[in-house]
């Protein structure tokens, strides 16, 4: 799976964002270390605070579906924006938590203006539990 072929998956997952409130639709594709894709878009609510982005919504997902902690092998994000798409401070934490600290996070816009960095490097100094420090 090339950063392309993840990022046209993460154009695809956009496209079902529900954003009545912001209209920025975000899109998603998380791969896992099994080879399956876990799409992603944010999901907006009238009440505001219960929104969830894009890269959110496939991480949980992918959990959900039954993928273990750290079998993640990289996350494709897209947006409108002038440069490349950049995960908000908690979606941060939560790569940061459920990812490989050298798992490549695929940033992009519209235009195909593309950057990659680690999650490591998206989030110095991140929150981590003690029980996580070993591991
Ligand atoms: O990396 C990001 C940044 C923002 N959003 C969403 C949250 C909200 O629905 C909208 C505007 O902030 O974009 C994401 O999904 N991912």
């Amino acid at each position: 799976m090339t950063n392309e072929q993840l990022l046209e998956h993460a154009m695809e997952a956009r496209k079902r964002a529900y954003v009545p409130y912001s209209k920025f639709a975000v899109g998603s594709a998380l791969l896992d270390t099994s080879g399956h894709i876990h799409y992603g878009c944010n999901v907006e609510n009238g009440a505001y605070s219960p929104t969830n982005c894009a890269e959110r919504t496939s991480l949980h997902r992918a959990i959900a579906d039954g993928v273990k902690r750290g079998a993640f092998a990289a996350i494709a994000v897209v947006a409108d924006t002038n440069g490349p798409c950049t995960p908000c401070g908690v979606c941060r934490q939560v790569l940061s938590e459920l990812c490989p600290q050298d798992m490549p996070v695929i940033m992009s816009n519209l235009r195909g203006e593309t950057k990659v960095m680690t999650v490591a490097e998206l989030l110095p100094g991140a929150f981590v539990l003690e029980e996580h420090k070993n591991i």
